[in-house]
């Protein structure tokens, strides 16, 4: 029995209480849908993040809540009766950043929340109940232990302070912006960099505007030309200290406009500065709404996952992780059985990187992506693979996969890999013209992904397999990955 049911309800406080008492001492029953701790009360919830079920915790409310909520926020003061899973983060900021949800749990404590995750909402959103689903698997590198800097690709935010530069996450739990030039969750390559690009501030005593001051003041005043602003700065630094690091500005209105940006001061000078100070292989571009100039080579970078070696530009989606994409990859492999002359169908293809790993196995790989970029990207890889059975086509999922099915295309193996949007019926309806049997649905928001899966069941798919692949160690996310074969027919 857990805790809250031990409890008698009288015991639980209410929202009312919890206010007027400020600090007061909680048993938490459960985790939150975000990784952080919950308790149950009278007329509502009361969410601990950084406290795990089962914990006696002593919590602060956090001040400025919406009067009539029925959740209310409060920090952990102070852990008086630990769980038995909760273990050091093993980071010094872990207390003000709130970037990762879960590095105070043990890893099998983290796992387990994220398994019994995909369980819910397959049950919520595709309909199937927990006693008919398959056992939710857990993909993640082995051996895994916290502290693993798995993490290349990340954003930092940039703010103004005074005359000081704020640059890192965005942390609700703390005043301003958190640095993250040693974030333990970054690759060591990656952290230099970000290193790197803070020291290029210090000492600046003109500072580029930030991107939300200067729409302010452009909102405020008739006529105002709006200034250039950092609003962020993204990088990836895979490995051996090859990257791309792109400066994106506040919005241009037009290609003049963002070439008055790029010369402009104080922003050029520290651009060039920026561009000095980056280690040789590490490539600078500054980019505006469509617009963008390279300002440093190189200005594509080289991944590497399981046999391939992924070449990526600055438009292309790329995983955040690469171990754990590679033990994914692996998984889908052996998930899809396929044979040496069927056709594989790879939706949401991005650079390509599951069709070629599929083309050595299969006739013929096909992959469908809406970005025109990446689309080229994949067929660069091809040929950098030497692969001459996989292709690319560009479009979205309608009309992409309308199209393939008029074209009379046929294939017996897919992998559906959306962002965090579902596909939605009418795409997914496609798959059946198209002919596939078997599936592999890579969901990153598993709540979309377990829509769509719901949906395929109502058009008489099976789940036959299910996982939940382990993309972000330490945080509350994970990817939902189904395995769907097709059945009988319409529900
Ligand atoms: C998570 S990425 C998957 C990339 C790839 N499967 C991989 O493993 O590297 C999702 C991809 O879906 C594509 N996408 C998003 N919305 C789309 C749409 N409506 N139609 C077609 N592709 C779309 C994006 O361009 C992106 O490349």
């Amino acid at each position: 029995m857990n805790q809250a049911a031990e409890r008698s309800a009288g015991e639980s406080p209410s929202l009312k209480d919890v206010r007027e008492r400020g600090e007061l001492e909680v048993s938490i029953d459960d985790f939150g849908f975000t990784g952080e701790g919950y308790v149950r009360l009278e007329d509502g919830w009361l969410s601990v993040p950084g406290a795990l079920p089962g914990e006696r915790v002593k919590v602060r409310v956090q001040p400025g809540q919406r009067e009539g909520a029925r959740r209310l926020y409060a920090d952990v003061v102070e852990v008086l009766e630990p769980s038995a899973e909760r273990r050091d983060p093993l980071c010094e900021r872990a207390a003000i950043c709130r970037g990762c949800q879960l590095r105070h749990i043990s890893v099998d404590g983290e796992l387990r929340f994220k398994a019994r995750g995909i369980a819910e909402v397959v049950e919520k959103f595709a309909g199937l109940s927990r006693a008919e689903q398959p056992e939710v698997e857990i993909l993640t590198p082995q051996p895994t232990a916290r502290g693993d800097a798995f993490r290349y690709r990340t954003s930092l935010s940039y703010r103004r302070v005074g005359n000081r530069v704020e640059l890192g996450l965005y942390s609700p739990a703390s005043e301003g912006l958190i640095s993250m030039s040693n974030c333990p969750a970054l690759t060591v390559q990656t952290q230099r960099v970000v290193g790197v690009i803070e020291r290029s501030f210090e000492g600046q005593s003109t500072l580029p505007w930030d991107g939300e001051m200067a729409r302010e003041v452009a909102a405020q005043v008739d006529g105002f030309e709006v200034a250039p602003g950092v609003e962020l700065i993204r990088l990836a630094v895979p490995n051996h200290g090859v990257g791309l690091v792109e400066v994106r500005l506040t919005e241009a209105r037009d290609e003049a406009q963002f070439e008055g940006f790029c010369t402009s001061a104080p922003l050029a000078s520290w651009l060039g500065r920026l561009a000095e100070a980056l280690p040789t292989q590490v490539g600078l571009a500054v980019g505006s709404g469509a617009y963008r100039r390279q300002l440093k080579e190189p200005n594509r970078v080289r991944i590497p996952l399981g046999r391939l070696q992924m070449e990526v530009g600055y438009d292309d989606w790329i995983h955040a992780t690469l171990a754990p994409a590679e033990v994914l990859y692996e998984a889908v492999e052996q998930w899809l059985e396929p044979g040496r002359g069927e056709r594989f169908l790879d939706v949401g293809c991005g650079i390509g990187s599951i069709a070629l790993l599929m083309a050595p196995r299969v006739g013929e790989a096909v992959g469908l992506d809406q970005n025109q970029a990446s689309i080229e990207s994949a067929e660069i890889n091809a040929v950098g693979h030497g692969i001459a059975n996989a292709h690319f086509v560009a479009g979205g999922w309608e009309t992409g996969l309308r199209r393939l099915a008029a074209a009379g295309e046929r294939f017996t193996l897919a992998t559906i890999n959306p962002m965090r949007e579902p596909l939605g019926r009418r795409a997914l309806a496609y798959l059946t013209m198209l002919g596939v049997e078997r599936l592999v649905y890579l969901g990153p928001s598993p709540a979309a992904a377990a829509r769509d899966l719901g949906a395929l069941r109502e058009m008489g798919w099976e789940i036959d397999r299910l996982a939940a692949a382990n993309l972000h160690p330490a945080t509350y996310h994970s990817m939902l990955v189904a395995r769907v074969r097709r059945g009988g027919g319409e529900r």
